[in-house]
């Protein structure tokens, strides 16, 4: 069953004065299988974080539909935005967006504070993915006295913590060194297996070669898309890479 089906996505910027209108996004269409591990590529100004904003229900497109856990976005009122938000998807973003005056532990807090959950119901939901993480230890720091690593960690233990339908992440090794990007691939690969729905927006091969399938945005519309099929992450790799090259160099379909 898809979690997320995104239908004839069209986004035309125009701006305050009406007078030049850019085609961010032509007509994307494509859907999220429950449990998919989605990787999302293009060049810089393919229209990757336009797509993700509409997707967030933070902008709204030109044309077309998205449709999460079968609500169509466009159904849902201002209002109800946030709680709609903070209920089925989860964020990680490069810079990963901790509150420094709050510790790890009240950042990781903070998406169940908003839906009113009271403390013991969130210290229960919190400490196996804080174990799992392997960020117990560093609950009552603040995110300044950690690593990035640690930090990204953080942050995708905040996206866990309401359990969402699909978390969605926006360059999430972009900000790391590269062991600390080993490492969250990894922990993505696990809780992917362990059913967690991701769709992730990346610039790496790398990053891209850990997901199940990859889109390729070109013009505004998916491109091109590639199944990981039984590949190894290295066969993979080098199958994204042979793809981005044609891409680059005017190849169709490669
Ligand atoms: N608020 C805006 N107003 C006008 N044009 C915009 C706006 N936001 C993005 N654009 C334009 O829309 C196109 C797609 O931009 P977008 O930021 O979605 O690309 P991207 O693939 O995320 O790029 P990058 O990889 O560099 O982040 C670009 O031509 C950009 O200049």
């Amino acid at each position: 069953m898809a979690v997320l089906e995104v239908n004839g996505l069209k986004k035309i910027y125009t701006t305050r004065f009406g007078g030049n209108r850019v085609q961010a996004l032509t007509n994307v269409s494509f859907a999220v299988e429950r449990g998919e591990y989605v990787a999302i590529m293009g060049e810089s100004g393919s229209g990757k974080t336009t797509l993700l904003n509409i997707l967030a229900a933070l902008d709204r497109p030109t044309e077309g539909e998205v449709w999460l856990n079968g609500r169509a976005l466009s159904s849902v009122s201002e209002k109800e935005i946030a709680a709609f938000r903070r209920q089925n998807l989860g964020f990680v973003f490069q810079d990963f967006n901790l509150l420094d005056t709050f510790s790890v532990q009240d950042n990781i807090f903070l998406p169940l504070v908003l839906a009113g959950r009271h403390y013991p119901e969130m210290n229960q939901c919190l400490r196996p993915i804080a174990e799992k993480l392997g960020i117990t230890d560093i609950l009552q720091k603040y995110p300044y006295e950690i690593s990035g690593g640690q930090k990204q960690r953080a942050a995708v233990a905040r996206a866990l913590i309401t359990a969402p339908q699909i978390i969605l992440a926006d360059e999430p090794t972009g900000a790391l060194d590269s062991r600390a990007s080993d490492s969250l691939l990894s922990l993505f690969g696990e809780i992917n297996r362990e059913g967690q729905t991701i769709l992730m927006v990346t610039h790496s091969t790398k990053a891209a070669s850990h997901a199940g399938r990859v889109l390729f945005i070109k013009d505004g519309v998916v491109f091109h898309q590639l199944y990981r099929g039984g590949a190894t992450n290295e066969e993979f790799f080098r199958r994204i890479s042979d793809t981005l090259t044609a891409m680059a160099t005017g190849g169709a379909n490669a």
